[in-house]
């Protein structure tokens, strides 16, 4: 087996678009820095909605197929070559969002066995041996059951880790800065008279929004700013990109952040904010 490269980050999201949302230009920056990056997605994303009218047709397996072109395309974009499906392709579905029936489907992923499925992403633990891991906060970010089970696998697979003798050295949550929010979403009131969006969202429509103090870490990301808007085009089904904007299915505009913010939850923070998700590890071998 070809040996890995010394610094190595796992991220652990719910549907095939998060990675994008969330962290295209930490990916893409890693990736271009020789590090190795490991995407997990847990579901293909089945029950989304359907942006471009020509691709209305695709629901269930035959979307879940089409979303996961859609993600080799963002990774092809992103410089990602080691992107997989928690358990395997068709392992779980996607839940639907909170509260509808879909939610209790038995194969969804709302309904997974957590320490079943934190057995499989050990499992990728294991073999890719990361120093540092990525994933959403306890309300997944924004209260979609999958995001939600993303966070709960992927922290029960952080501490199943510790006992396997592989411990992740560093945990982080996908945040964004109130502060940060509110100016960006000053500029998108301002810039949407030129863009083809009519409304915007909320800043608490944004995943992950809290005070700037729980900040720890800062990952400038501008330099990748095409290949982040490249990978969240690439998701067209779910995306619609224009300039530093987007648009998901609800037609409400948000802002690209291409500076993207964590919260250190597990690990030594090193510095005051932290500028590298790898500070302070030692010699990553
Ligand atoms: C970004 C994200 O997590 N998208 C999920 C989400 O999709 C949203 C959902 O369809 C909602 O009803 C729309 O209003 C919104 O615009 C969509 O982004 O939930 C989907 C179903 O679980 C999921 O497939 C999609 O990836
Ligand atoms: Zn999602």
């Amino acid at each position: 087996m070809t040996e890995l490269p010394a610094r190595r980050l796992l991220l652990v999201h719910a549907h095939p678009d998060d990675e994008s949302i969330n962290n295209g230009a930490t990916m893409a920056a890693y990736s271009a820095q020789g590090a190795h990056v490991t995407l997990v997605t847990c579901t293909l994303g089945e029950r989304g909605e359907v942006i471009p009218p020509g691709l209305a047709h695709l629901s269930g397996a035959a979307l879940g197929e089409y979303r996961l072109g859609e993600l080799t395309e963002a990774m092809r974009a992103l410089g990602v070559d080691d992107f997989r499906l928690l358990g395997g392709p068709g392992r779980y579905c996607d839940s639907g969002m909170m509260g509808l029936p879909d939610n209790d489907d038995p194969h969804c992923f709302w309904q997974a066995d957590v320490d079943e499925a934190a057995g499989y992403l050990l499992d990728v633990i294991r073999e890719v041996r990361p120093q540092v891991l990525v994933t959403y906060d306890e309300n997944g970010g924004y209260g979609h059951p999958d995001h939600i089970q993303a966070h709960r696998v992927a922290m029960r697979a952080a501490e199943l880790a510790v006992e396997a003798g592989v411990p992740i050295e560093k945990v982080y949550w996908n945040r964004v800065p109130r502060s940060v929010g509110e100016q960006a979403f000053d500029r998108l009131r301002d810039a949407l008279p030129d863009l083809p969006f009519t409304k915007t969202a909320v800043l608490d429509d944004v995943p992950g929004v809290v005070d700037d103090e729980r900040i720890t870490t800062v990952v400038d990301g501008t330099a990748h700013t095409a290949a982040k808007l490249a990978a969240m085009a690439a998701h067209a089904t779910q995306i619609e990109v224009s300039g530093e904007y987007f648009v998901l299915s609800n037609e409400l505009a948000q802002p690209v952040f291409t500076t993207e913010y964590y919260e250190l939850v597990r690990g030594e923070r090193s510095g005051t904010p932290e500028t590298d998700l790898f500070a302070g590890i030692g010699d990553p071998r």
